[in-house]
C-alpha cells in the first residue's frame, strides 16, 4: 500500500481494537504482526466462567456479562446478550480516539498481488482523510493516491468533510442475510475491488460490524448495537440498526461515512437456519424501519452526535412504537445507552449537559454507579 503523505500507517496511543467473542482468539495469531502493538478490548460473550484462549503477547483488556453488570448497574440491559451486538460495550469502556472493531472468524486477506492487506492502515487512512457526502467523485477517493478530483467537480467542495465511518468488505464469505446465504450456499466473493467510496448523503447503506472502523469522538456516542440475542425478538441487525442511526447522524451533522477498501478474510459461515430464525422479523419490519431513517429529521439544536441520538430515541417510540412493543424498549434502550456512555464518559465539567433526564422512563432510569471502567487484564 503506498504511503500517503502526513497520514500515520498506525495510531497506537489512538486505537482500540474491539472483538466480540463467543470463542478462543486464535485467529490473533494470523494478526499479530498488525495488531501486537494495539490495545485490544474483547468482550467475552455467554458463559463469563469460560476461560478463553489468547494468544501470548497481546494487550488485553477483557470484560464478561459480569463485569457489564457490575460496570452499569441497572443500565447494563441496554447491552445484549448472547448477540455480536455486545461489541458495543467495548466501544463504551475505550478511552481512544477511534475504534476498529473485527470478528474473531475473521482474518488478513491477499491483495490481486498476493500481498497481505494491512486492513488498520486502510481504515486509519479512510477516517483521516475527507469524505465527500455533498457531490459524487466518479474516481472514487479523491484522497486516495494516484486518484484526484475529476473534471466538474465544484472547487467549493473539495476540503470535503470530516470521516466518522470506515466500513471495511470482507472476502470469501460473504455477509449475507440468512435467505441468501441458504440459496447460494456456496457462494463466495472472489472480487477485489479497489476502490473506497463515500456514500452520498441522504443515502442509507447495510452496515456490516465484522470489519468496521469510526471515530468514537464524534459518532461514538450513536454507535450503539441495538437490544439484540437473548430474551429479544431479533438478533443479527445490531450493526444494521447502528448503521442506519448513525449515517442519519453523520448526514445532519456534515460527517462521511466511506465503503470499500480494505478487505479481510471472512473464513466461516454462520448457520443459516439459525440465522433465519435470528433474522426474519426484521427481513419484514425493515420494510417500515427503512422508510422511517430515510425520513429521519434531526432538529438544528442537535449538534452532537449525542443530542441526535436522544432525539432519535424518541422519534423511533413516536413512529416505531405501533410495529412491535419490541420498539418502544428499543428506544428506552438508546436513552439507557446514552445514559449509560455518561457514565464511563462524563462530558468535561464545563460541557453543556444535554437533556436526558426528561426522555429515560422512570422504571429504567438508574442510579449511577461510580465507575472508571476496569476490564480483566489478560496475555
Ligand atoms: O452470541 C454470540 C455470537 C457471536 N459472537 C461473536 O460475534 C462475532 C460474529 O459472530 P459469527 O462470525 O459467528 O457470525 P456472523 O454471522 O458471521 O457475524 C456477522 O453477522 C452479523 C450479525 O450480528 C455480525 O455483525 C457479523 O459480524 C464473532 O466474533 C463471534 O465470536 C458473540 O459475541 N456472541
Ligand atoms: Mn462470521
Amino acid at each position: 500500500m503506498t504511503h500517503l503523505p502526513g497520514i500515520p500507517v498506525a495510531l497506537e496511543d489512538a486505537l482500540d481494537i474491539v472483538i466480540p467473542t463467543i470463542r478462543d482468539l486464535h485467529f490473533l495469531e494470523q494478526w499479530r504482526p498488525f495488531f501486537q502493538r494495539y490495545h485490544l478490548i474483547v468482550i467475552q460473550d455467554g458463559d463469563p466462567d469460560r476461560k478463553i484462549q489468547v494468544p501470548p503477547g497481546f494487550d488485553v483488556e477483557l470484560y464478561t456479562r459480569r463485569d457489564i453488570e457490575r460496570l452499569l448497574g441497572d443500565h447494563a440491559w441496554c447491552i445484549s446478550f448472547k448477540d455480536s451486538a455486545c461489541r458495543c460495550f467495548g466501544f463504551m469502556v475505550s478511552k481512544k480516539k477511534y475504534i476498529y472493531t473485527i470478528d474473531d472468524d475473521c482474518f488478513v486477506a491477499k491483495d490481486p498481488s498476493g500481498a497481505d492487506i494491512s486492513a488498520l492502515e486502510q481504515h486509519i487512512r479512510n477516517l483521516l482523510t475527507p469524505s465527500t457526502p455533498l457531490f459524487f467523485n466518479t474516481l472514487y477517493d479523491p484522497y486516495a493516491s494516484g486518484a484526484d478530483f475529476v473534471r466538474g467537480y465544484p472547487f467549493s467542495l473539495r476540503e470535503g468533510c470530516p470521516t466518522a465511518i470506515s466500513h471495511g468488505l470482507w472476502l470469501n464469505i460473504p455477509d449475507y442475510d440468512a435467505p441468501t446465504q441458504m440459496v447460494k450456499p456456496l457462494e463466495r466473493n472472489t472480487r477485489y475491488v479497489d476502490a473506497v467510496l463515500t456514500i452520498p448523503k441522504g443515502t442509507l447503506y447495510p452496515m456490516c460490524g465484522m470489519n468496521l472502523a469510526f471515530n468514537r469522538e464524534t459518532i461514538g456516542p450513536a454507535m450503539y448495537f441495538g437490544l439484540m440475542g437473548d430474551g429479544q425478538p431479533l438478533g443479527r441487525y445490531d450493526d444494521m440498526w447502528a448503521g442506519w442511526c448513525t449515517k442519519v447522524i453523520c448526514d445532519h451533522l456534515g460527517w462521511g461515512v466511506k465503503t470499500g477498501l480494505p478487505y479481510i478474510w471472512h473464513s466461516k459461515a454462520s448457520n443459516p437456519f439459525v440465522n433465519l430464525r435470528k433474522e426474519f422479523k426484521g427481513i419484514f419490519w425493515q420494510e417500515d424501519i427503512v422508510p422511517f431513517f430515510q425520513g429521519a429529521r434531526l432538529s438544528p439544536a442537535a449538534t452532537t452526535a449525542e443530542a441526535c441520538y436522544l432525539e432519535l430515541a424518541e422519534q423511533v417510540e413516536q413512529k416505531l412504537g405501533h410495529i412491535d412493543a419490541y420498539f418502544a424498549r428499543l428506544a428506552h434502550a438508546m436513552v439507557a445507552w446514552v445514559e449509560a456512555w455518561r457514565l464511563l464518559n462524563p462530558a468535561p465539567a464545563d460541557a453543556e449537559p444535554a437533556a436526558v433526564a426528561a426522555a429515560v422512563p422512570k422504571q429504567e432510569a438508574a442510579a449511577a454507579p461510580a465507575a472508571r471502567a476496569k476490564g480483566r487484564r489478560v496475555g
